[in-house]
């Protein structure tokens, strides 16, 4: 029950509706207990003296019911129906602004596949149990209180053999429930495992079809497949153990009414009327008891569900604005940056040392700072650090003077202009990709954006230009054109801090000297991180800073660092060690003749 009193914000403000749809329920039953009721008067009152004159009032009496009940019945569907399609609304809306909450640390292991079964199968348990199961779950007790309560008024040592049967089935039916929990609980999991692979394997179906491990990865599958056509197995045989017995039962009740109460009538110390009623009310209550399996089921399954979507929605935020965080004035933002002695290591990787160790830089405004290292060595984790993807472990970082971790989250990153390693599009048109940022940005600035990354030529080539729809539903582009409409979109907001977290890797390097001309015309007087492994991309920063797992081994400027024994100086000569010359060429000639990357 925890669970669905964790999931009350969701349905609680509708509980006119849900007792609404509760109570049309119940008065749609308890009418249908008049039908045997009507029988009996039937039998005894018309059929067995001869008085036929009746027949007619009590046709009439029945159609109302009929009626009566039909209408009652419509307010359970309607009623049910908009109180569980309201929840799960208020519960997708809960869980996808939670997503939208999350830090990058949960992204670290959350599986998308999970995710998104939960957000759609489990919800829809919900939606079921909460519209329409609950009611039917407590039309069966309220069935039972008042179909005996009927009997009792009509023969009571009769209905108390057959109440002698409710413990026995009773005790079966939680039976069934906890045997059944552990299944169902593990078919959501076995779902979300499904997902994943399947959406793994479309997200990376060009790495599998590469390397031809397509045998292996339907190997994974029928694996996952296996395991969740097992759990149904499972399933199946709860449930092939546990109806016949109810049903049993059930039918046990029934067979001694009869044989007792036949015996009666003969006797004459009960009437025929009685036994068709006493009959007609124990199969109206013994139906629904025979469906108590499914009842407990929808019960169960949702449980399940619900487990899975309170822990999406009780997940702790690990990176969030406080109640006082500072929200900036963003004319008055200057980009100044510091770190100081920040350390981190990544909460999921215990196994590692800390990413980044000991970490200092004093970046004021205006300055390009470059970042250095081997893969892995804490460059995309400093300027993590920096956008509070994560937040520093020991030391701290602050902006203009202030710890950042005091600065509201939004108002620090919208502050920041961002391009990662891999340029993730959204597919929709390219002009709606660069102005993801800025959404009121005029086409003009669009224009404008795209000029400076070096983008405009290229889209102006495709068939609808700005509009042309890119990503799953569209296009697909080179990775260096993807890289130059990310471009675009950072640069779009003149943030006060640019990242290219090595943002021009599958840039030719004559498109790679251009861009960077643009940005240090766009970002005059602002702050820049550029991540690269090419010296050229460095070279004319203010200061670099060279790591090594997470320590700052080198730093100074580049004409200091190629002066000096290290990692620059190794990365510099296998780079441009006999030609020299190429360093220049560019800044100097662009038209390209030295190493040339052509990817975009
Ligand atoms: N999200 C993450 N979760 C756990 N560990 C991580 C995560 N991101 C990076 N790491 C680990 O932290 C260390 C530093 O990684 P980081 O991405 O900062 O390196 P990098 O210098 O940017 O490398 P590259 O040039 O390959 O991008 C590595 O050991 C890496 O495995």
């Amino acid at each position: 029950m925890d669970i669905f009193r964790g999931l009350k914000d969701y349905y609680w403000q509708n509980k006119g509706l849900l007792w609404g749809s509760v109570a049309g329920l119940a008065i749609a039953t308890a009418l249908g207990l008049v039908y045997p009721l009507l029988l009996k008067t039937l039998i005894d009152d018309m059929i067995i003296p001869g008085r036929y004159e009746g027949v007619t009032g009590l046709t009439l009496l029945a159609v109302s019911v009929i009626v009566v009940k039909a209408g009652f019945q419509y307010v359970h569907g309607f009623w049910g129906g908009r109180v569980g399609n309201r929840l799960a609304y208020r519960l997708r809306n809960a869980c996808y602004e939670k997503l939208q909450q999350l830090s990058f640390s949960y992204y670290d292991t959350a599986r998308t596949g999970d995710l998104m079964s939960r957000l759609t199968a489990d919800i829809e348990g919900i939606r079921q149990f909460i519209g329409f199961g609950f009611a039917q779950l407590l039309n069966t007790g309220l069935l039972l209180v008042f179909g005996f309560a009927m009997m009792f008024t009509i023969d009571w040592p009769l209905t108390l053999m057959t109440l002698v049967m409710i413990p026995v089935l009773g005790y079966v039916a939680i039976r069934f429930e906890q045997n059944i929990h552990p299944v169902f609980r593990s078919i959501r999991a076995a779902v979300g495992r499904l997902t994943v692979r399947v959406q793994e394997n479309i997200m990376g179906v060009r790495t599998v079809k590469s390397f031809a491990r397509e045998p292996f990865e339907i190997k994974k599958f029928v694996k996952e497949n296996v395991d969740y056509r097992d759990n149904h197995l499972s399933l199946a045989s709860v449930w092939a153990k546990y109806f016949p017995m109810i049903e049993f039962i059930a039918n046990v009740s029934v067979a001694a009414l009869l044989l007792v109460g036949g015996w009666r009538v003969i006797e004459g110390t009960l009437t025929l009327g009685d036994l068709v009623a006493l009959s007609g009310m124990l199969g109206l209550i013994v139906a629904p008891l025979w469906t108590l399996g499914f009842q407990i089921n929808g019960y169960t399954q949702s449980k399940a569900s619900g487990e899975r979507l309170l822990e999406l929605l009780n997940q702790p935020v690990a990176v969030k604005s406080h109640t006082k965080s500072l929200v900036l004035d963003d004319d008055a933002v200057q980009g100044h940056i510091r770190f100081e002695d920040a350390s981190f290591r990544y909460a999921n990787r215990d196994d590692l040392p800390s990413a980044l160790l000991g970490f200092e830089l004093d970046a004021p405004a205006g300055s390009v700072i470059g970042l250095l290292g081997g893969t892995g060595s804490g460059k995309s984790t400093a300027v993590g650090l920096l956008l509070r993807a994560y937040d520093v472990g020991e030391g701290s970082i602050t902006l203009d003077g202030i710890d950042i971790r005091h600065i509201e989250l939004q108002s620090l990153r919208k502050q920041i202009g961002i391009v990662f390693q891999e340029s993730f599009l959204f597919s929709t048109s390219i002009k709606e990709n660069i102005s993801y940022g800025k959404p009121n940005a005029t086409m003009d600035e669009i224009e404008e954006a795209a000029r400076l990354a070096q983008a405009d030529g290229f889209i102006r080539e495709l068939p609808l230009g700005y509009d042309t729809v890119v990503g799953e539903r569209g296009m697909g582009l080179s990775g260096g054109q993807k890289q130059r409409i990310a471009i675009a979109r950072a640069l779009l907001n003149k943030p006060k801090i640019l990242i290219m977290d090595d943002a021009t890797s599958a840039l030719d390097m004559e498109t790679e000297h251009e861009i960077q001309t643009a940005v240090r015309q766009v970002m005059a007087g602002r702050t820049v991180f550029m991540i690269a492994h090419r010296i050229s991309t460095l070279r004319r920063a203010d200061e670099i800073i060279v790591l090594e797992r997470g320590h700052t081994i080198q730093r100074g400027t580049h004409d200091k660092l190629v002066r000096q024994p290290g990692l620059y100086l190794e990365t510099y000569r296998i780079q441009y060690a006999d030609r020299p010359e190429d360093l220049d060429h560019y800044e100097k000639n662009a038209d390209g003749s030295g190493e040339r990357r052509v990817s975009g």
